[in-house]
């Protein structure tokens, strides 16, 4: 890690914020931009946090070239070019190295410093109300008050379950994965959620053999039904194993020698399941988050610790982002650590949120705007990289009569548009739109299929904006794109229109 950090004269700033990842550094910016307030970041690993260096982006950096290549091998005229040819694994590894600038995190403390706001190193830990002390590299320890708020955002780690055995085999988490220097011949994936998915989906195209013990009896179980299908029937067409249902009852690797993040960490691992085995070069333990609360000094401040635990260690806020339970206004959570939704996106939305609420609370304006309020509504986009994608938003149809709604939900075969059969050959995909039958409104889409990413935007819009299907009917997709899957879902809808 680069000493860059600029040197703090003072050890008082008006916001204080733990955790350097995009969401802490949004809420930096916002709460301080166009004032002279003075905001302070404390970073414990690389400015940029997980999402730059270890997950979302490596990850999709991997997934890309996988991708590329799928629609190649189907498209003729194209298909001749490729052949039977595998990814360049080394080009592949190269590029991600890039693209997380090799874990330098200098771009973005100079973003940091260039907006004003001051970088320090050190693991953070509350220290009674505004205070919190640092503990740098070197073991010593500085003391820094904060005069408005203390911002959270430390995210998560990754779980590794009480399976026996598992722990001592030294297994894989999702760092090894997305910054794998050493590609094992053989792996077994414990989760059948997104994180288990999209690695299997890179690991397998970049030639492993894959096996997947998940416990869900679906792949991306949280998402519509055929979602997790789809991406089922692929990963077995190109030759990947998938179990579901499965309970891991044990692992075990006779010799264990872990060299280092993505270095394969030992011999071979054998992990057992119900009356199956599988006998693996590495095993990669994609099993949820923990969030990073332990040590980060709660238990100085009222009774959060204890909130916390009752919570699987997440910290629960209100729709301004306050930690519960404490007095005074200045000690806030976002991004992963409050629980509400894993995602980077959905971490800088709550930072935009809490970053104007610090702002209007330190100038006496009301917190209560446009701008500053949680929705509320479960409106989270995901796009899970999958081969195929799965893109989603709001809430299945499962989720929305589980909440007593009255709704109907309507499918079309993606494959059927004009739009994708130009994509490429062999497509294969499927939308699902969940409609609010006493308002018309749309509550959820979901599309699965190759690069459906893009269509997921319109839905959300869609969703936030509580768009009736009648006015959705007047939102002319072009001919011949896959945007037409919204006039081939409302024609399903109305079949035939009403007068
Ligand atoms: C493999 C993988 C792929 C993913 N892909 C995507 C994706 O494509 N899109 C998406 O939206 N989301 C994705 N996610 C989820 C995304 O990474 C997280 O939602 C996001 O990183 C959460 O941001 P955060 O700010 O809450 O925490 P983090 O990114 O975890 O950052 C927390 C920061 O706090 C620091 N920190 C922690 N404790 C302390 C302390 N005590 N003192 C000082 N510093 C501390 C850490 O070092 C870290 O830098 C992915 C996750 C994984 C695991
Ligand atoms: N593209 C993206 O947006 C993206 C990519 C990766 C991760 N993420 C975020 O990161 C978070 C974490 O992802 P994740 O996949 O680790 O968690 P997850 O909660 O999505 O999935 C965990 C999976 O592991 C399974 N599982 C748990 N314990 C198990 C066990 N003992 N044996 C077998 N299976 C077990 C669960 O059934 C579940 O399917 C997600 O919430 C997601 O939002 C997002």
């Amino acid at each position: 890690m680069p000493d860059n950090s600029n040197s703090t004269p003072t050890d008082t700033w008006d916001v204080v914020v733990i955790g350097g990842a995009p969401p802490g550094e949004n809420v930096a910016q916002y709460a301080t931009q166009g004032s002279d307030r003075t905001a302070v970041i404390i970073e414990k690993e690389l400015v940029g946090g997980e999402c730059s260096f270890w997950a979302c982006m490596p990850s999709k950096a991997l997934l890309r070239p996988i991708s590329v290549l799928d629609n190649a091998r189907n498209l003729p005229g194209v298909q001749s070019l490729v052949g039977d040819h595998s990814l360049d694994n080394a080009a592949v590894l190269r590029r991600r190295d890039e693209i997380v600038h090799h874990h330098d995190d200098t771009s973005q403390v100079d973003w940091a410093t260039g907006v004003g706001i001051d970088v320090v190193r050190g693991h953070a830990r509350l220290a009674g109300e505004r205070t919190v002390e640092v503990t740098a590299a070197d073991g010593s320890v500085r003391t820094i008050h904060a005069r408005l708020a203390v911002v959270l955002d430390t995210g998560t780690t990754a779980t590794v379950p009480p399976i026996p055995g598992l722990r001592e085999a030294r297994p894989w988490i999702s760092r090894d994965a997305t910054n794998m220097h050493e590609i094992p011949r053989r792996i077994a994936i414990i989760g059948g959620g997104v994180v288990a998915c999209e690695a299997a989906t890179w690991l397998a195209g970049m030639g492993v053999q894959v096996t997947i013990i998940g416990s869900a009896p679906k792949l991306l179980a949280r998402n519509e039904e055929f979602a997790g299908d789809l991406v089922a029937d692929n990963f077995r067409a190109k030759g990947m194993t998938v179990h579901l249902n499965a309970r891991v009852d044990a692992v075990s690797r006779p010799q264990v020698n872990d060299a280092g993040e993505g270095l394969i960490h030992g011999g071979e691992v054998t992990v057992t399941f119900g009356d199956s085995s599988v006998t693996v070069d590495e095993v990669l333990v994609a099993a949820g988050r923990t969030p990073a609360s332990r040590d980060i000094g709660l238990e100085t401040i009222g009774s959060v610790a204890e909130a916390a635990a009752a919570h699987r260690g997440f910290v629960t806020v209100d729709k301004h982002f306050g930690v519960e339970g404490v007095d005074g206004d200045w000690l806030y959570a976002i991004g992963d650590l409050n629980g509400k939704a894993l995602l980077t996106h959905m971490g800088k939305y709550q930072a935009r949120i809490c970053g104007a609420v610090i702002a209007a609370r330190a100038e006496g304006r009301d917190v209560q705007t446009p701008w500053t309020t949680d929705s509320g509504d479960d409106v989270v986009p995901q796009v899970t990289f999958t081969d195929p994608e799965v893109a989603s938003v709001g809430l299945t149809e499962a989720a929305a009569r589980a909440a007593g709604l009255t709704v109907r939900g309507v499918e079309y075969d993606l494959s059927w548009l004009a739009g994708t059969s130009l994509q490429r050959d062999n497509y294969v995909g499927r939308a699902k739109i969940v409609v609010d039958e006493d308002t018309h409104a749309l509550l959820g889409a979901t599309f699965v299929g190759p690069d459906v990413s893009d269509l997921l935007h319109a839905a959300t819009v869609a969703i936030v904006g509580k768009v009736t299907l009648e006015q959705l009917w007047h939102a002319v997709p072009s001919y011949p794109t896959v945007s037409e899957i919204w006039l081939r879902l409302l024609e399903t809808y109305f079949n035939p229109p009403s007068s």
